[in-house]
């Protein structure tokens, strides 16, 4: 068995070496995620607008419902757990019917759809 420790009870150099590269690949991850994220509630935002101007519904279970087929196959695909993939798009989506119930509820000249 491989020790993480001196035995002097501080950790082995090279193990924190290993944690500090792992957590450096974390980091740039999750920078890539926030931005990513930051790009789709931009598009999302938009469509919010559309919908406000158009008088369409907020929500589009039917669109969704598609999304979640994919991103479950997509998830498997990737050997990640497909129901945590669908757990963070049914996240994601409702923060965004949130916003656009919002900017229905605000855009100039409209008033929200009935429902
Ligand atoms: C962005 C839209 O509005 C809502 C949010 C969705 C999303 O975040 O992907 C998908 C469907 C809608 O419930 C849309 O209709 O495309």
């Amino acid at each position: 068995m491989t020790t993480s420790s001196t035995g002097t009870g501080e950790v082995d150099p090279a193990v924190l070496a290993e944690l500090t590269r792992l957590r450096d690949s974390i980091d740039n991850i999750d920078a890539a995620v926030v931005h990513m994220l930051a790009e789709r509630f931009k598009a999302t935002q938009q469509v919010g607008h559309l919908k406000a101007a158009h008088r369409l519904p907020p929500a589009d279970p039917a669109r969704e419902g598609r999304q979640i087929a994919r991103l479950r196959a997509l998830a498997e695909d990737a050997k990640l757990d497909p129901a945590f993939a669908e757990k963070f798009l049914n996240f994601i989506v409702a923060e965004v019917i949130r916003h656009h119930e919002r900017i229905a509820e605000t855009a100039p000249g409209t008033t929200p759809p009935a429902g």
